[in-house]
């Protein structure tokens, strides 16, 4: 490979200055690659912040569309919307899923109407809504599927009517994604998409989310029947198999980081829409570690987005999106 003294191969040469280094780039993090998750609660006039997500907030229905307006200005391409259901609310069946007026449905007809180019994620799953925080119904201490699949795909439905443009089934029972996907289309709503949390893994780094959305210090025991095991990866190829199979436009890895490896493999393996979940316990932990002075801020965040990146992921759902987008207006685009 050498001849004399001089490496006649130089990988260090593409490195010497930025616009090689840009001109020579694989990958790149752009807005149309960002999904903002957004908490939203009844009430008014109220912005509380979520203690384990500094920065994370909830606000009350009438501050939504200003909340919401900067992702809309700096042309983010969808929100994802995650309702804070109060406890009194709640119910064994998670009833309130299905109230063509719940809190979800409203936030949907308004921010439809304030911003109708941004397309609106809906989650579907029971875990806003039930007594017992578990993300489908409860028969003798068991998470069952069909009957959840039944109330979920009602759920959907509901979402997808109050202006909902893209449903993300994020409970995994099995057989969902084909039953929503047929009510879907039996009720004329044969364009609403539907991007499948099809490779979910039971993690413990859903924890501040839950605290987000009060259902954590509710839940019974853990998901574990019903979200896969962190040990497996060709599990999670079949489940995202069966999901395409069953009508998914898109799909999802969620968490994001520790789980890169399954990003990969979905996207090789199937070519499809891909899609990352950096979850609530991955942006704790970076800003746990910025607030204390440890990472740099902005090069830990762009660092940790464009990993999905590589990894094959076409966009992120993450807390950091409005900021990440900031940070990419700030650097012309790239
Ligand atoms: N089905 C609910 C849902 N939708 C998104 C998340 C987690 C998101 C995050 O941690 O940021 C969860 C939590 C869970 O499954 O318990
Ligand atoms: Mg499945």
């Amino acid at each position: 490979m050498t001849a004399g003294r001089f490496p006649l191969a130089r990988p260090r040469r593409n490195r010497f200055d930025d616009a090689t280094r840009r001109l020579v780039a694989e990958n790149s993090l752009g807005i149309n690659n960002l999904i903002w998750p957004i908490f939203f609660m009844e009430g008014t006039n109220t912005t509380t912040e979520v203690a384990s997500m500094p920065g994370a907030l909830r606000v009350t229905l009438d501050r939504l569309a200003s909340h919401v307006e900067p992702a809309a200005k700096l042309g983010i391409p969808a929100v994802a919307l995650f309702p804070v259901t109060p406890t009194e609310i709640r119910d064994e069946k998670g009833s309130e899923a299905t109230n063509p007026d719940n809190l979800m449905c409203r936030a949907a007809r308004l921010l439809k109407k304030e911003f109708p180019d941004v397309a609106l994620v809906g989650d579907v799953a029971l875990d806003p809504y039930t007594s017992h925080g578990h993300d489908g119904l409860i028969e003798d201490g068991y998470v069952v599927n069909e009957t959840s699949v039944g109330v979920l795909t009602q759920q959907a439905l509901n979402q997808a009517i109050a202006g909902v443009d893209i449903i993300a089934p994020s409970d995994m029972m099995d057989g969902r994604i084909g039953s929503i996907r047929e009510a879907l289309d039996t009720n004329g709503l044969v364009n609403t998409r539907i991007m499948s949390y099809a490779a979910k893994y039971a993690s413990a780094f859903y924890g501040p989310f839950r605290d987000a959305l009060g259902s954590g210090s509710l839940l019974s025991g853990d998901k574990k029947t019903y979200q896969m095991d962190p040990a497996n990866s060709d599990e999670a190829l079949r489940e995202v198999e069966m999901d395409i199979a069953e009508g998914a436009d898109m799909v999802m890895v969620k968490p994001g980081m520790p789980y890169l490896d399954i990003i990969r493999r979905v996207r090789d393996t199937f070519r499809v829409p891909t899609f990352a979940y950096q979850v609530s316990g991955e942006y704790a932990m970076l800003m746990a570690a910025i607030n204390n002075g440890w990472l740099d801020r902005e090069r830990a965040i762009m660092e940790s987005l464009l990993a999905f990146r590589r990894a094959g992921a076409h966009g992120v759902l993450t807390y950091f999106a409005i900021e990440a987008a900031q940070n990419i207006r700030a650097t012309f685009g790239r």
